[in-house]
């Protein structure tokens, strides 16, 4: 502010030198065009090179990251989060530069992420521009809250539990598993059916996926987050803000009628037993209103307004669908690289599960966690392809440390899942190899049993494998998830063998990353299924 306050100034006096010299003084378009621009030049002065060197935290050392101009309009991504963890000598602490040369810290030590994530959480908040983007498509809830708002909310909204062959069929697999996942969690969460797997092209379905698109009108949307303040950025005339008034739209119209039914419901019951506790209150229409995600906000002892309940539950949605979809979607991907691990896998399914189309048997998480095979291919996916690369945290509170150092109110702080996943020294020489056998241990009988832990010992095993990621902002949807990414691949896997369009593609080549709010293979994948006969 000061500095802008400066630079108008600064611009004035240049103006009103150079005006008098040249007789332009009295032409406002010249006047603003000026300032204009020398308040540019020394904000870039300021961003590029003094800040960093005035930075409280210019002690920690710095990421190789070549020339700042090259990266001013880029945010790194987990890629480069990775090379700088391998780079940089550090002792838990390295800082670099995001979009607007805007200053980060990069914690690499599980003690660090410890500090961060459990020992002081709310000493930190989401990072702004996180808030701006989710909060636009969710409102605000669990998602996007400050931690004063989060404490009251904690963990009450528990879950209950290329060239293409003209002969194989040819699968978009993001795409499918996109619109399973949302049928699940509707069904599961909100006790309603979208079918988007029958009618793909239903409302929410088509325009669910716009929430995280990947085009480049997108990704420009999404810098400016980083640049305008939330009343300006909600209302900005672009063809991207548009789309995403569409999805908020469909989100409303989703959860709005579901929302006034279960209040009604709720107010019913509260009237036929009005001596009953908030949280005895008993379901006496169905029994799914026991669990589902609004009836347990309704329940919550301060009540909530529509506004706050359409966010949390727009939350539940957002956070429960993509996420889970982009897992099934990469193990797929790592399936049709290594047919030995998914022949495995299918044998594994066969003889433990009964086959989706048998009517005469029933599957519950009990049964599906006791494969341990299944287990270990699903933890190593999301060892690989965290669907929620990084954590990003602002220091909100004065007295905040990190592996004993101070670190000032304003920094951003950044965990990278990615990164972390993806470190030799933690996870071996072949740590970029696709091995579920990290994930297994054998008893002396020979028996597997699954590790969820993947062989780390001690806080590594907290922190050094946080796909779900750590604290008291952990997903509180990771159970679900992970019983529901389970059962999704064994079912698949059980029925159907996956293989590439380009059998010469190679193993981590074939396929561009896109690190947009969930990590997605670029441009979709796309994958030959053939059903396999016997189950
Ligand atoms: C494979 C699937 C999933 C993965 C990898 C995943 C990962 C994560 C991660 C890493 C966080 C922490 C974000 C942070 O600290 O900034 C998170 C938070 C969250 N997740 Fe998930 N998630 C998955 C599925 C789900 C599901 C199915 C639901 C809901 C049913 C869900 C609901 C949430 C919510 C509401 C939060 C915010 C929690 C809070 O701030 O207290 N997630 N998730």
């Amino acid at each position: 502010m000061a500095l802008t306050f400066a630079a108008t100034l600064l611009g004035a006096a240049c103006v009103a030198h150079f005006g008098l010299q040249y007789n332009f003084l009295y032409q406002p378009a010249i006047f603003l065009t000026l300032t204009l621009s020398i308040q540019l030049v020394l904000l870039t002065w300021w961003l590029a090179y003094l800040a960093p060197r005035l930075s409280p935290l210019r002690r920690f050392p710095l990421a190789s990251q070549g020339s700042w101009w090259k990266t001013f309009l880029l945010e790194p991504t987990p890629t480069d989060l990775q090379r700088f963890m391998d780079e940089t000598p550090n002792d838990g602490l390295i800082r670099y530069f995001g979009v607007f040369h805007g200053e980060r810290l990069l914690l690499t030590k599980p003690q660090a992420t410890k500090d961060m994530m459990l020992l002081q959480p709310y000493n930190f908040n989401k990072i702004p521009v996180s808030k701006k983007l989710i909060g636009q498509l969710t409102g605000r809830g669990l998602l996007v809250v400050d931690q004063d708002e989060h404490k009251s909310l904690e963990k009450e909204i528990g879950i209950a539990s290329g060239e293409r062959s003209a002969t194989l069929p040819t699968v978009d697999v993001d795409g499918w598993m996109m619109r399973a996942t949302l049928d699940i969690i509707a069904a599961t969460g909100f006790g309603v059916k979208v079918n988007a797997i029958q009618a793909p092209d239903s409302a929410l379905a088509t325009v669910l996926p716009l929430s995280n698109s990947t085009s480049p009108q997108a990704s420009f949307y999404r810098l400016l987050g980083f640049l305008l303040p939330e009343w300006l950025y909600f209302r900005l005339p672009m063809a991207r803000r548009y789309e995403v008034d569409q999805v908020v739209n469909a989100l409303h119209d989703a959860t709005m009628p579901l929302i006034r039914s279960r209040k009604a419901e709720f107010s019913q019951q509260k009237a036929l037993d009005p001596e009953a506790e908030d949280g005895d209150t008993k379901s006496t229409s169905r029994d799914f209103a026991e669990t589902d995600v609004i009836t347990t906000l309704l329940r919550f002892p301060q009540q909530l307004s529509d506004k706050e309940l359409l966010a949390q539950s727009m939350s539940i949605l957002l956070a429960g669908q993509d996420t889970t979809s982009v897992a099934t979607t990469w193990a797929l991907y790592l399936m049709a690289h290594h047919p030995q691990i998914q022949s495995r896998l299918r044998q594994e399914v066969r003889s433990n599960l009964p086959s989706p189309a048998a009517t005469d048997g029933s599957v519950d998480a009990s049964l599906v966690e006791s494969l341990p095979y299944l287990a270990a291919v699903c933890s190593e996916t999301l060892r690989l392809f965290p669907p929620a690369p990084i954590l990003r945290r602002e220091v909100v509170k004065a007295g905040t440390s990190i592996l004993g150092e101070h670190i000032p109110v304003g920094t951003q702080v950044i965990t990278s899942i990615w990164g972390t996943h993806r470190t030799r020294h933690i996870w071996g020489p072949d740590v970029l190899a696709f091995k579920p056998e990290r994930f297994l241990r054998y008893t002396e009988d020979g028996k597997a049993k699954f590790d969820s832990h993947g062989g780390l010992q001690g806080e590594a095993a907290t922190y050094c494998f946080l796909p779900f990621g750590a604290g008291v902002r952990s997903c509180i949807g990771e159970r679900f998830a992970r019983g529901e990414f389970a059962i999704l691949l064994a079912a698949l896997v059980g029925k159907f063998e996956w293989t590439l369009i380009d059998p010469k593609a190679k193993f981590g080549e074939d396929v561009k990353v896109n690190f947009g709010l969930v990590l997605k293979p670029d441009g979709g994948l796309f994958l030959h299924a053939s059903k396999v006969e016997g189950w």
